[in-house]
């Protein structure tokens, strides 16, 4: 019996758009194109299509495999393996924070949890007084913001709050802590609750279903399986890069190798990839900007158990917020946090929850009654929270250092007495926040003494990231930026970053509507350059 649900990939391919899988190549092979993109993500998703509709000949380039909503089952140890980097196990160097980010073609936006914002304007006048980005105010992005709501459906969501996130307003409000609704993009959405496994319906207006079928009707090559190991530098110019096709499995290299010419190259393997390709490359780095200031929101986690059946894993996910901790205190004063209650899964959960043995068995016993909040932390403000660095492995893969700063303990201890507060405001039995040493608190005040007391240190407090930004900072001044404000590479002609890679600090929100529409505007400008006519609008 045939599918009730449109499979928009299946009938691209059979309208013959180009896609090449790399798996398949059985020769090295040759590819010309006037831009090759390297990440079919937020920042390559959206550049593609621009530049397709402009006319240009574009060729994407993705590490991870071309997949649709058939091949969406709703099941975790499917998903994590075919559709994350490093199967959802990325880890920083000391391995004290586990890092999700996607792989596959649409990248995170895939995967990701739809919670859509504006780049927040303390953050926007961090940047133009810190890194002299004049142009990227409130003000001159709303056209590109409103350009890409409209192209990514991003909208109100119209069902009320599941009870994860309900808790969260409940708690808040009781509390006098304000809190608002999440706008999501999505179309058509079954408020299932599985966005993280990839949307089985298609209405989560990700990448994969959006800017990447509309830049393949309009010529566009999309080559998968094909990771991007080196750019050839000719004098100030890219004259090529070189990429591994992979195996079937994804995991190995075939031994083929894909060299791909074009006028220009555009960067968009996200945070940490991005960086570590540009190194891998030995790009320009006059003043070791490279792969530094790379930021994750460090998140943390508090879990209140409740007497009723909370069932966090059914409804969207992150449709309730708060932003009190972020508005209470300046930009750059103690580290601000964001609060969300985020999707909850048996995997995710277990391998999320503190403790081993009968006490996490009992958890998990408890999983219909868990509820969750976590708090995003906003790092890249203060100096003593100047992110982590990207470098390679002696293999040439990306890994990142992030050290954990007193400032930020500082700000996970503040971070897991609201949460746990809040919690118990919401009529919480118990709370314990996802720390090793945390007991399962029966009160608030108990809650508070033990919080007060309880060591912050690596692997024993749970830090976790889904949003990678940095490494690539944007600055027209050399010594404070890798590219310009445009997101051209310093001292390379012919080579562009455009992901989340460019931001200068982290955004202090859920960072995806920020790129569409940064990179929407650099892609648009370039694409201008490169063709001498307006670039046309997707939205
Ligand atoms: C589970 C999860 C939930 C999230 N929820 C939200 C949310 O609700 N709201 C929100 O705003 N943000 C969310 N995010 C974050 C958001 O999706 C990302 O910030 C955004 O997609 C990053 O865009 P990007 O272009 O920088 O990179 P990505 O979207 O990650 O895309 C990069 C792509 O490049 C490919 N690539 C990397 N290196 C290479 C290489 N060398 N060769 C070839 N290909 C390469 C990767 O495989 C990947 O497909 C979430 C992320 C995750 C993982």
């Amino acid at each position: 019996m045939s599918s009730p649900i449109p499979d928009p990939i299946a009938a691209g391919i059979a309208a013959g758009w180009n896609v090449i899988d790399g798996a398949s190549v059985a020769a090295d092979r040759t590819i010309e194109a006037d831009v090759v993109i390297i990440g079919s993500g937020a920042g390559g998703g959206v550049s593609a299509e621009i530049l397709a509709l402009a006319g240009l000949k574009v060729v994407i380039v993705e590490e991870g495999a071309l997949k649709s909503s058939k091949d969406f089952k709703m099941r975790e140890a499917d998903a994590y393996p075919a559709l994350y980097q490093e199967s959802a196990a990325r880890k920083t160097r000391d391995k004290a924070i586990n890092i999700l980010q996607g792989r596959t073609v649409g990248g995170s936006t895939t995967v990701n949890w739809t919670s859509s914002f504006r780049t927040p304007k303390p953050t926007l006048d961090y940047w133009q007084k810190n890194f002299g980005l004049a142009s990227y105010t409130p003000a001159l992005l709303a056209p590109w913001f409103d350009m890409m709501e409209a192209r990514l459906s991003v909208g109100d969501w119209q069902a009320p709050p599941n009870e994860n996130n309900d808790l969260l307003k409940r708690g808040a409000a009781r509390l006098g802590i304000a809190t608002g609704a999440i706008r999501r993009n999505v179309k058509g959405c079954w408020n299932l609750g599985y966005c993280g496994m990839g949307c089985p319906t298609n209405a989560k207006q990700s990448m994969l279903v959006t800017t990447i079928p509309s830049a393949l009707s309009h010529g566009a090559t999309l080559v998968t399986h094909a990771r991007a190991q080196r750019l050839v530098f000719k004098g100030d110019a890219v004259d090529s890069l070189l990429c591994e096709a992979m195996d079937a499995s994804g995991l190995a290299a075939s031994g083929r190798v894909l060299t791909l010419r074009a006028k220009h190259f555009i960067v968009a393997g996200g945070a940490i990839n991005s960086p570590a390709l540009l190194l891998r490359s030995r790009a320009p780095n006059p003043h070791g900007l490279l792969g530094r200031r790379t930021f994750l929101h460090p998140t943390v986690i508090s879990a209140g158990i409740f007497a009723q059946r909370v069932d966090g894993y059914a409804g969207a996910p992150q449709t309730i917020y708060s932003d009190h901790f972020l508005e209470t205190g300046p930009v750059d004063g103690p580290i601000g946090y964001k609060l969300e209650a985020p999707p909850l899964h048996p995997l995710l959960l277990s391998t999320t929850m503190a403790g081993y043995g009968q006490a996490h068995t009992d958890t998990m016993r408890q999983f219909p009654h868990v509820q969750a909040v976590l708090a995003l932390l906003r790092d890249g403000f203060h100096a003593d929270a100047p992110g982590g660095s990207v470098g390679l492995t002696r293999e040439g893969a990306a890994l990142l250092d992030y050290p954990i700063s007193e400032f930020l303990w500082d700000g996970v201890r503040r971070a897991m007495l609201s949460m746990a507060e809040i919690q118990f405001a919401a009529g919480a039995a118990s709370v314990q926040p996802v720390h090793e040493l945390a007991e399962r608190y029966t009160s608030w005040d108990a809650a508070k003494k033990g919080i007060g007391a309880l060591p912050m240190r690596e692997h024993i407090t749970r830090i976790v990231s889904a949003h990678v930004m940095g490494g690539c900072t944007m600055s027209d001044d050399e010594r404070r930026g890798v590219v310009g404000a445009n997101g051209r590479y310093h001292g390379v002609r012919n080579l562009s970053v455009h992901d989340g890679s460019l931001f200068p600090t982290a955004i202090g929100a859920n960072p995806q509507l920020s790129i569409y529409a940064v990179t929407a505007r650099l892609a648009s400008d370039l694409a201008r350059e490169l063709t001498g006519k307006p670039a046309p609008r997707v939205a």
